[in-house]
């Protein structure tokens, strides 16, 4: 197989913007006393996604920001990763919030055009990077929050899914689960271990067998999600619920959340390069090709 760019050698690529003292745009005017100077925001941005880190607080906030539909495209997941490990490695960064900018629509999951007419090597590399992305989100010493404002099928729920709490914006138009199975796809051990980690074997295993996606109160019912709440008070919940694990030590906090995690990821770390190749071999067969035409077909019939 071809020699693949690896993830740093994207990243030294990617351009990211550097890091520049941007106004405060969320969430400090009511914590902030009348007349004192605002603590330092520091804000970096790349094309799909939007970063803002309150000093003060040691929070930040992600905005995913790649219209139509906040797909896991390989720009996307380099993207990601750069900027969760920019904040991984900031002193003064404690805990990320993940929303979208994009209304309605948290993300659509993995970028179906990734995974379909593409090279071996293709899949490789987009394989690779949604590991990366699973494994640093996952892994995140940092205090992880999913401030759900849209829908959220398939990866885009297993980035909700990876983080430590999850609040849905309470519209039951808005649905979330991961409906791989009615692609005709399989989602793969380290999502299936992700999301029975967080709702419990029996409900996982019907849940994937169905490729079921569930609108936000039936998603709270069996705790896919933690919470739902207005749309206008999402941001402010999570700002709440972060205070809330903000308030014990990192080091505690850190070591519980790499004791309950730490099989489920060593088991990818582990298997790593044999499920690069369990994918590859998986989606370039020409069946599964053709099923996830007719899913994009299926889309855009919707439309019209
Ligand atoms: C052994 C181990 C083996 C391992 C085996 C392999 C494991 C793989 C695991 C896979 C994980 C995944 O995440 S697979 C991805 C699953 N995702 C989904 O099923 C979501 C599909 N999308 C939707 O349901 C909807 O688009 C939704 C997100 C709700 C938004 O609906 P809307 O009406 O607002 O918008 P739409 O008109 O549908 O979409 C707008 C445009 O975006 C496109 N679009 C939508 N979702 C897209 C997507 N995920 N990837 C690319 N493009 C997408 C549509 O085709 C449209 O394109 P134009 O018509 O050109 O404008």
């Amino acid at each position: 197989m071809a020699a693949v760019p690896t993830l740093a050698r994207r990243i030294a690529r990617s351009g990211v913007r550097p890091l520049c003292r941007w106004p405060l745009a969320w969430g400090r005017a009511a914590r902030q006393p009348p007349g004192l100077p605002l603590a330092p925001c520091r804000a970096f941005s790349n094309n799909k996604i939007l970063v803002e880190l309150d000093e003060s607080s040691g929070v930040a906030m992600m905005k995913f920001k790649s219209p139509p539909v906040n797909s896991l495209s390989l720009d996307f997941l380099t993207e990601f990763c750069i900027s969760l490990e920019k904040l991984e490695n900031d002193r003064a960064c404690r805990g990320v919030i993940f929303a979208s900018a994009v209304p309605r629509i948290f993300s659509s999951g993995l970028d179906i055009t990734e995974m379909s007419g593409k090279s071996m090597e293709h899949y490789a590399e987009f394989w690779r990077a949604v590991q990366e992305m699973w494994l640093r989100l996952y892994g995140s010493n940092m205090v992880t929050i999913a401030a759900v404002n849209g829908s959220s099928p398939a990866g885009g729920c297993l980035v909700a899914l990876s983080c430590d709490y999850r609040i849905m914006v309470e519209n039951p138009k808005f649905s979330i689960g991961l409906n791989e199975a009615q692609l005709g796809i399989v989602a793969p051990f380290w999502f299936k271990d992700t999301f029975v980690n967080v709702v419990g074997h029996r409900i996982a295993e019907r849940s994937l067998q169905l490729g079921s996606l569930y609108p936000a109160p039936e998603a709270l019912k069996f705790g896919l999600v933690d919470e739902l709440v207005p749309e206008e008070k999402l941001q402010e919940k999570a700002m709440a619920v972060m205070a809330q694990w903000l308030a014990l030590p990192d080091h505690a906090r850190q070591l519980t959340k790499s004791m309950m995690r730490k099989a489920v990821l060593d088991r990818l770390v582990a298997h790593r390069e044999e499920d690069v190749q369990n994918f590859v071999s998986f989606i370039s067969k020409e069946s599964i090709q053709k099923s996830l035409r007719m899913y994009m077909e299926m889309l855009k019939k919707k439309k019209s």
